[in-house]
C-alpha cells in the first residue's frame, strides 16, 4: 500500500458529526485510515494476492468490489500467473476511482486492469474465478445483500473463490462489548484520540451495519457456495473464503 496523508477527519470536535461517506477527505487519507482502524488489514490484503496465484485460472475474469484505491487489485495484479485474464476493480465514489486509476497506473503488470465507477450491485459477474468483497458488504443495504452474493456466485465458474471480509457484529451483549473494546483499544494504539475514536463511531453508525458470522455463513450458504471457511479474524473484523 502507498504512503498516504495521516487521517486527521475526526481529531477536532465535530458540531454535528455527519454520516461518514468516501469522499475526497476520505479517499485523500485512506491508506491511513484503513490500516490503522482494521486490525489485520496487510495481511489480509496480502493473503488476497496470495490466494490470487492459486485460484484465478487461464481466460477468466477477477473483480475486486468496493476497490477503494486499488489495494487489493495491486496485491492480485502482483500475484496472478495466469494467462489471458483481467481484473476489474469497481467502485462507486467519484474520489476512490479517481484515485485508483491513477495509483494502478503508477505499477506495471502483466494481468490487464479495468476500473469503473459504477455501483456493484448493478455490474453483470461473468466467467469469474476469483471475486473480492473486502469491507464492502457491509455498506450495502441488509436487504439487497442476498441478491449481490447470489449473482457473484452465479458468476463464478465452478471451484471459483469469492474472498470476502467484513467487520462483524455479535448477538451476545457482553462478547459485543468486549470485542469493541478491543478494537477501540487498537486504534487508540495506532493514535487515535477518544474524541476520534468517539465521532467516528457516530459517522458509521447509520452507515456500516454489522451482520453476526452466522448470517453471513447462512446468506453464502444460501448463494450456492459449498465450502465456506473462517481464515482470519481479530476483534471483531474477520475475512472468510467461500468456493462455488
Ligand atoms: C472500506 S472500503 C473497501 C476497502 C478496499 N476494498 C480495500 O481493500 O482497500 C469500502 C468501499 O466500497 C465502496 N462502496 C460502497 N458501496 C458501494 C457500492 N454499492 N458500489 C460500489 N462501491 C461501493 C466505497 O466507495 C469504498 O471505497
Ligand atoms: O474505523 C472503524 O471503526 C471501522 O469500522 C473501520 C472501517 C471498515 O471496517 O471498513 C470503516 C470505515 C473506513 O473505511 C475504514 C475502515
Amino acid at each position: 500500500m502507498q504512503k498516504s496523508a495521516t487521517d486527521l477527519i475526526y481529531s477536532n470536535p465535530h458540531s454535528q458529526v455527519k454520516d461518514f461517506t468516501f469522499d475526497a477527505q476520505v479517499a485523500e487519507v485512506f491508506p491511513d485510515m484503513i490500516s490503522r482502524s482494521v486490525p489485520g488489514y496487510n495481511t489480509i490484503i496480502d493473503t488476497i494476492g496470495r490466494l490470487s496465484q492459486s485460484y484465478v485460472k487461464d481466460n477468466s475474469k477477477v473483480y475486486d468490489l468496493g476497490c477503494s484505491l486499488g489495494a487489493a487489485t495491486l496485491a492480485m495484479r502482483r500475484a496472478i500467473t495466469a494467462d489471458n485474464c483481467k481484473i476489474i476493480g469497481v467502485d462507486n465514489s467519484e474520489a476512490m476511482v479517481e484515485r485508483c486509476k491513477i495509483h494502478i497506473q503508477a505499477f506495471k503488470g502483466q494481468t490487464p486492469v479495468e476500473i469503473l465507477r459504477a455501483n456493484i450491485q448493478d455490474i453483470k459477474i461473468e466467467n469469474a474465478s476469483m471475486v473480492v468483497l473486502n469491507f464492502t458488504l457491509q455498506f450495502i443495504d441488509k436487504s439487497e445483500r442476498q441478491a449481490l452474493l447470489d449473482k457473484i456466485a452465479r458468476g463464478l465458474n465452478p471451484g471459483g473463490l469469492l474472498v470476502l471480509s467484513e467487520k462483524i457484529t455479535q448477538d451476545d451483549a457482553v462478547s459485543r462489548e468486549l470485542l469493541t473494546d478491543l478494537h477501540h483499544d487498537f486504534k487508540k494504539a495506532n493514535g487515535y484520540s477518544e474524541l476520534e475514536v468517539a465521532q467516528k463511531r457516530t459517522a458509521l453508525e447509520n452507515v456500516m451495519r454489522t451482520d453476526t458470522l452466522e448470517t453471513h455463513n447462512e446468506r453464502l450458504t444460501k448463494a450456492g457456495f459449498n465450502h465456506i471457511t473462517p481464515w482470519f479474524q481479530c476483534f471483531n473484523f474477520f475475512s472468510l473464503v467461500a468456493i462455488k
